[in-house]
């Protein structure tokens, strides 16, 4: 039976401003988003018996149609009309709603997946419509690298300059954040400090990751910081470990800081998880693709 493994990527936003709120209450956005090389490794193969079987490594996450990953199959199996099933297992390493979108890109992960098992043929713009239906996050996850994200998150709009190649330190704090309830709590039009969008896609024209530091922002830290002050002192330390800038990522709570040095990175997740005794603390890095194109076949293993 075919099979396949993937590789879903978290993300990070390294400005988010909320620029209105449609009639539904979502919110309409302007962020970029940047893939990041922390992912969830996805494995994926036919079965004869017309079911999806779903496992993972963590044994509190739904594996029915709670989990994103499921929901993704089971829309490509009925829009589709496929009748064999399909096994999913997620060895999950993106920490869990720490707004990183690992459930998107898990999800995103499956319908790619789908795609390539069943031979589909559909194309990258037909994927992220599916997506869309799913979850604003998840057109993103298909896509990933360097975009802005508008409208809700259905809009992307890739940066032609890749964002240069630096470090990048996770720090969670052991809380939940709701995304909705955080939408929900943003007074959009009171907001006083929106980001400069414009500056940051200059800064990474011009590979300035000390002014890339200095333009980070996202305005709903105005929500998350005050039910989680830890986020504000998180970032403090790790600019003080030598990050050029450090922010929430989308609805929090994880913070991350950009270095440019790997080997301080390294130093500073150590010294961040020993001063807040943090267990989801992560170094890793920009993912920038090799291949430019999802779904390569190399070394006779599909990588996404
Ligand atoms: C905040 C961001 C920034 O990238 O990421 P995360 O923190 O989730 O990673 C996204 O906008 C999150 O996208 P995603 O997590 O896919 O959101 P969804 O599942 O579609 O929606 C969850 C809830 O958030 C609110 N929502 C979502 C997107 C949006 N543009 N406006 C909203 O108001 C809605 O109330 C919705 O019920
Ligand atoms: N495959 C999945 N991985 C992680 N979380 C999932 C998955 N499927 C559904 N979820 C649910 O989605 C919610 C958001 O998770 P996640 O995507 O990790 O966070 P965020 O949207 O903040 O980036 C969680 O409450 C989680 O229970």
């Amino acid at each position: 039976m075919k099979d396949i493994r993937l590789r879903a990527r978290a993300k990070i936003n390294l400005t988010l401003d909320v620029t209105g709120k449609r009639e539904d209450g979502y919110h309409l956005i302007q962020s970029i988003m940047q893939t990041v090389s922390l992912y969830d490794g996805i494995y994926m193969k036919r079965i004869q018996k017309d079911e999806i079987i779903l496992k993972s490594n963590l044994s509190w996450l739904p594996t029915d149609n709670r989990n994103l990953a499921y929901r993704a199959a089971e829309l490509m199996k009925a829009k589709y009309g496929i009748t064999e099933g399909v096994f999913i297992e997620i060895d999950k390493r993106i920490p869990v709603a720490a707004g990183l979108a690992g459930g998107s890109a898990d999800c995103a992960a499956v319908l790619v997946g789908m795609n390539r098992l069943f031979d589909l043929g559909l194309s990258m713009k037909e994927l992220e419509s599916l997506a869309f239906l799913l979850g604003s996050d998840i057109p993103y996850c298909v896509q990933r690298g360097t975009v802005v994200s508008e409208g809700v998150g259905e809009i992307l709009t890739p940066v032609k300059c890749q964002c240069p190649m630096c470090y990048v330190v996770l720090a969670k704090l052991p809380v939940s954040v709701s995304t909705a309830t955080v939408y929900r709590g943003l007074d959009w039009q009171s907001v006083q400090d929106h980001p400069d969008t414009k500056g940051m896609i200059q800064a990474m024209a011009e590979a300035d990751i000390t002014k890339m530091g200095r333009l980070l922002g996202n305005v709903l830290e105005t929500v998350t910081i005050p039910m989680h002050p830890q986020i504000a002192q998180l970032k403090e330390e790790l600019v003080h470990l030598g990050a050029e800038g450090a922010l929430m990522s989308g609805s929090g709570p994880t913070v991350f800081g950009l270095f440019k040095e790997e080997e301080n990175a390294k130093k500073a997740a150590s010294a961040i998880r020993k001063k807040f005794g943090l267990k989801e603390v992560v170094a890793t890095k920009i993912y920038h693709s090799d291949s430019g194109k999802r779904g390569e076949q190399r070394n006779g293993r599909n990588k996404i």
